[in-house]
């Protein structure tokens, strides 16, 4: 089975470009713009990653992301990304980047998004691997300042498919980002939102109702409310389920309690996902194989994963299909395919 996931087509939909900083490429860039870590070796930051809830990754997260200073700093980070993703036959990725971590100490967004820009047209044309950007706003910050970097992102809308809401949840409800989801989709952005990873369903709800959410990144709390498990299923809404990260954050206690096969089973459309893979111990494969090994995932529940992930893209109808094509030739080639 392992060897069969690895060589499944993939779709990652939830992804921290941010999350994807290894302690390798971290002590490389903090070398190269004299930057002092608090840590002495690459050992040493893997033992700091022993995180007891979200506020807790999020501190180190945002410690880690003060290496990245320059365009070619971006560029890099996200290139190594592509190319591990591309290792493990991603075929389209949809990613995340936080502008406001970087804007404010001091680096200008152009360099943020001219750097991560040139690696998906590299990763496009050398790897075959196309993507999309996704602004998130800072949910532990004001509304206020989420619809200043709205404005800043102006001039590069073309580049940036969709907005999220990321960083701390509990107690700060989607319902204070009403406004600049608003005038985000005025403007002609898609939108996502984090909801339901350590928060209530209520939150689930305020993100599908008042911020417009087409899909729900995380969303496993979403269980506590039938009614709200309903709406999502009628509706077709997809949640980006990332199960090494609900593990490592203590949502779950251990991989079996996971409630990912339960929700699939429901017919929600659950995907798989790495959210900060640097940090959590590993890619989409290692999120597949974990998830598969600890619920026991069938051949048939992998394939309607895989099939609800494509489903959930932003991609264009002739994309899907040439994607979920993919997926079939795959599923009739390897074995016996019950699906
Ligand atoms: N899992 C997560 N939840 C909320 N914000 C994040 N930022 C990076 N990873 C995150
Ligand atoms: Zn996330």
């Amino acid at each position: 089975m392992q060897k069969f996931i690895e060589g499944l087509p993939k779709v990652e939909l939830h992804l921290h470009i941010e999350g994807t900083l290894e302690p390798e490429l971290m002590f490389a860039m903090a070398e190269r713009n004299n930057i002092k870590l608090r840590y002495g070796s690459v050992e040493e930051v893997r033992q700091a990653y022993n995180f007891t809830d979200l506020q807790s990754f999020l501190n180190i997260y945002y410690a880690g992301a003060n290496v990245l200073q320059t365009e070619q700093d971006f560029y890099d980070l996200a290139w190594a990304y592509f190319s591990k993703a591309h290792a493990q036959n991603v075929r389209h990725a949809e990613i995340f980047f936080d502008p406001q971590t970087h804007t404010d100490r001091g680096i200008p967004l152009e360099t943020v998004i001219n750097g991560l820009h040139r690696a998906q047209q590299d990763a496009q044309n050398k790897l075959d691997l196309s993507s999309f950007l996704i602004l998130c706003f800072l949910r532990h910050l004001p509304p206020e300042a989420a619809l200043r970097i709205l404005d800043e992102a102006q001039p590069y809308k073309d580049w940036i498919i969709a907005v999220g809401l990321d960083s701390s949840e509990k107690d700060r409800p989607p319902a204070l980002f009403e406004e600049v989801y608003s005038q985000a989709r005025a403007q002609g952005y898609l939108s996502v939102a984090h909801a339901g990873e350590e928060g209530p369903a209520e939150y689930v709800w305020e993100a599908l109702k008042l911020l417009g959410s087409q899909r729900i990144d995380h969303g496993v709390r979403s269980v506590d409310d039938p009614e709200l498990l309903k709406y999502l299923t009628d509706r077709h809404i997809p949640l980006t389920v990332c199960p090494l990260s609900n593990v490592k954050l203590r949502v779950f206690p251990s991989m079996k309690d996971h409630n990912i096969k339960e929700m699939l089973d429901m017919g929600l459309r659950v995907t798989i996902n790495s959210d900060d893979p640097a940090y959590f111990g590993g890619y989409m494969n290692e999120n597949f194989i974990a998830a598969q090994r600890d619920l026991g995932l069938t051949r048939d529940d992998l394939y309607r994963i895989s099939l609800n992930s494509i489903e959930a893209t932003f991609l264009d109808e002739p994309h899907k299909v040439a994607l979920k094509q993919e997926l079939d030739v795959y599923f009739s080639t390897h074995g016996d395919a019950a699906r």
